[in-house]
């Protein structure tokens, strides 16, 4: 892959991490403020681990603290919510992000409002969705905050724009949608129940494709020149048993019609972890009511 339209998420990515190490330098120098992030681990799910870890291992490489918390998959409600309580005390964690999905015996919403919405680096809260949805500062959810990072950085300004956000998930689609919004996109969110979703498509000047079935967006529904944003993850199995990982379009048949697209893996995956890290650096700041520490390059 190396056309000029395939957008590279991890070096990106990179670059954002970089970005947040020099602004934690400066925090730990002139402020003697050294940002922490709390990951808590429900269970054993394989890709989760995967994500836990690599989380912990760039938090470090920024300079920040990482705590890793991990309950066994048959943890009860009472004792994730214990956990949740005593990071919301710790003054010396200013991030905290319980990993999804969590057992089916939990009770997701009321773990994610648990957290203090000052130290929600997901962005999950429903304090910090009701803050983005009238377009107040709040902390932001990781990948629709990614994905409006990368279109920034390839389109710049997105003012008019029609954008379609197929799939509604409180996690992607519609802080995506809002986000978008906000840049003043004329926005169209898409679902199950949408009619005629390839024409919709095809009037779009950015699809972002977050609906979680692989390969579901298919090549002839980009118009000429539009920008294609896959958030799908999904493993599916290889002929030697193996599985390999696709994402929410048909890369393949979409990368010759798109002036720009997100490939899987490699796209909007890696942004997610980098803006968490830039999250835990603003809810740091905010915590100590320092501004956040403006870094060039
Ligand atoms: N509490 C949260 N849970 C989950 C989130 C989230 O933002 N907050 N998002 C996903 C998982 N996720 C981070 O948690 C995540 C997913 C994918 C990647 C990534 O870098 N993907 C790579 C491929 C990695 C692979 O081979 O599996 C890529 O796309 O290039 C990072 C983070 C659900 N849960
Ligand atoms: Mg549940």
């Amino acid at each position: 892959m190396s056309g000029d339209n395939i957008i590279d998420g991890k070096a990106f990515a990179a670059e954002v991490r970089a970005r947040v190490k020099a602004q934690v330098d400066r925090l730990v120098a002139e402020h003697g403020l050294k940002p922490g992030l709390a990951v808590v681990l429900v269970g054993e799910d394989p890709a989760s681990q995967v994500y836990v870890r690599n989380k912990a291992k760039q938090t470090v490489e920024c300079g920040m603290r990482s705590d890793e918390i991990r309950l066994e998959a048959t943890a009860t409600q009472e004792e994730v919510l214990a956990v949740v309580d005593r990071l919301n005390a710790d003054p010396g964690i200013h991030g905290i992000l319980v990993q999804l999905p969590l057992p089916d015996q939990i009770d997701e919403s009321a773990v994610l409002d648990r957290i203090d919405p000052d130290k929600d680096v997901d962005g999950f809260h429903v304090v910090n969705t009701g803050r983005l949805q009238i377009g107040l500062p709040a902390l932001t959810p990781c990948t629709p905050r990614g994905c409006m990072m990368l279109l920034h950085d390839r389109l710049g300004d997105l003012s008019g724009k029609h954008a379609v956000v197929v799939g509604r998930s409180n996690i992607v689609g519609k802080p995506m949608a809002m986000l978008l919004l906000h840049a003043n996109c004329t926005v169209t969110i898409a679902h199950s129940r949408t009619k005629d979703l390839p024409g919709l498509c095809r009037q779009a000047d950015i699809v972002i494709a977050a609906v979680g079935r692989p390969k579901f967006v298919q090549g002839d529904w980009i118009k000429e020149g539009a920008a294609v944003i896959d958030v799908g993850i999904n493993r599916i199995p290889k002929e030697d048993g193996k599985t390999r990982l696709v994402g929410d379009v048909d890369f393949e048949a979409a990368v010759g019609h798109a002036g720009l697209i997100t490939p899987v893996p490699g796209g909007v995956g890696p942004m997610t972890i980098a803006c968490l890290l830039a999250n835990t650096v603003t809810a740091a700041c905010m915590a100590a009511g320092i501004p956040e520490p403006q870094v060039t390059a």
